[in-house]
């Protein structure tokens, strides 16, 4: 007999979910030789590993409130979801993923490395169904155009855009059919229904699993069997079970740890994270300091390696490491110092800002800006336009050549 592509997926995804867990054992200092010991025949006894490694890891965690800063807040884990566990959970389901971006790609690849059911729709002949191709989707086997995919699916992923997810509603809205699952990777359609016009039937469990990154990384993170942070959240729940789903859904799709959250909340601080600080904000940043610095005579090379560079390729990644005080002390007294001294005042400045742009977020203008832009049948012209507009200004056209010189590249 020889091993299947899939139970040889199964089996190393599973490895990597140990392997993963395993991370966490060790940080809490209860990890086990006997386990090491398993975990280095794992490629061999996939099955035995599982039960060696997922057992004792369900008895010692559990934790699902955890104390953030004085705020107790509800997390769920991967641990809770050992492989053999999600395999009997959606036993009788079919994953309909419908787009194939950023998002169905990550979270597709993972459902399918982790053995699950799960097909794709998306238009015949448009860039995603090229791409699915690419990644071994199988025209009729695991791939199909959407009303097809919509059909056979037990569990319907809308992760086609959000702009496209109220165009393609009325269409379908058809297939949302009693005892199916509804599924979101954000709040968009549902909290702004007055715009997008998805207003589910009511017999149907509405959840939502929005990976807090690209999808790029849901897939990268899982593939070195780590996993992304993912909010979680019920917006129907017609079986009483919806969040269970929906937890176990964010593990399936490869998610590390689960926060729960509502739509409302979870809509409300993507939109405004990614015009904040994750996007908008660090590109007006960014510009500002350098412009002052070449209006005051600077290089183009030495405003982008004192703005852009040593951010991203030093400082940045100590704070995502171990903290702003970590970065902070890895630095010198003369630049604490003034860190210190301005940071309230950069605070002060940009507040203002921030609390505008929740008021546009949270009153529906941002969305609606979306939907509109979306809608202009010229917008991907327009929008390649803007954004060539950014590469050309000096300072990226400078990063371009500072990155050529990076030592190993
Ligand atoms: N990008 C990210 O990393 C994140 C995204 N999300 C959310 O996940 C969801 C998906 O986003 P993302 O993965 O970025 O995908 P995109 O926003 O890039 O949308 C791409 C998909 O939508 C399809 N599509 C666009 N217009 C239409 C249409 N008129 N009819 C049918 N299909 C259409 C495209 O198909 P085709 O190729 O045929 O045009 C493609 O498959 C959104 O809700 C988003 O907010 C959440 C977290 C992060
Ligand atoms: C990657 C992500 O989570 C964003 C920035 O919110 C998005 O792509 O919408
Ligand atoms: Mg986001
Ligand atoms: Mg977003």
């Amino acid at each position: 007999m020889s091993f299947s592509r899939s139970a040889l997926r199964s089996s190393t995804s599973a490895f990597r979910s140990a392997v993963a867990s395993q991370h966490v054992v060790e940080k809490q200092a209860v990890r086990s030789i006997a386990l090491a010991a398993s975990q280095r025949t794992a490629t061999i006894a996939a099955p035995a590993l599982r039960a060696a490694v997922s057992a004792p890891l369900q008895q010692k965690r559990g934790v699902k409130t955890i104390d953030f800063a004085g705020t107790k807040e509800k997390v769920y884990e991967r641990a809770d979801w050992p492989l053999e566990k999600l395999h009997d959970y959606f036993k009788d389901d079919t994953f309909a993923l419908l787009g194939y971006g950023s998002q169905g790609h990550g979270q597709g690849l993972n459902l399918r490395d982790n053995g699950l059911n799960v097909i794709v729709g998306v238009r015949k002949g448009g860039v995603s169904w090229k791409e699915a191709l690419e990644d071994g989707w199988v025209e009729g086997k695991n791939l199909f155009p959407i009303e097809e995919a919509a059909t056979k699916g037990t569990i319907l992923m809308n992760l086609l855009s959000d702009a496209a997810q109220s165009e393609t509603w009325p269409e379908l809205k058809k297939y949302v059919t009693k005892g199916k699952t509804l599924y979101f990777s954000h709040g968009f359609s549902i909290v702004y229904k007055d715009q997008t016009g998805v207003i589910p039937p009511s017999d149907v469990d509405v959840i939502l699993a929005a990976p807090k990154g690209s999808g790029r990384t849901v897939r990268s993170l899982f593939v070195e069997g780590r996993g992304i942070n993912s909010s979680v959240a019920v917006h129907q729940d017609v079986t009483g079970k919806a969040l269970e789903r929906a937890t176990a859904m964010g593990i399936a799709i490869g998610s590390g740890y689960l926060y729960e959250t509502t739509f409302e909340k979870e809509v409300y601080s993507d939109l405004y994270g990614e015009r904040g600080c994750l996007m908008g904000g660090i590109q007006g940043m960014f510009k500002a300091q350098y412009e002052v610095l070449r209006e005051n005579g600077h290089s183009p090379s030495e405003a982008f390696n004192e703005t852009c560079e040593e951010a991203l390729m030093s400082l940045y990644p100590l704070v995502g490491e171990k903290g702003m005080d970590y970065m902070y002390n890895a630095c010198s007294l003369t630049a604490r110092r003034g860190a210190l001294d301005w940071a309230p005042k950069f605070e002060a400045a940009n507040k203002p800002v921030f609390q505008e742009l929740y008021a546009r977020v949270k009153d529906g203008s941002e969305t609606r800006r979306t939907l509109e832009f979306a809608g202009r049948p010229t917008y991907r012209e327009d929008y390649q336009k803007e954004t060539d507009a950014v590469s050309a200004q000096e300072m990226w056209v400078c990063g371009k050549a500072v990155r050529a010189l990076r030592p190993g590249k």
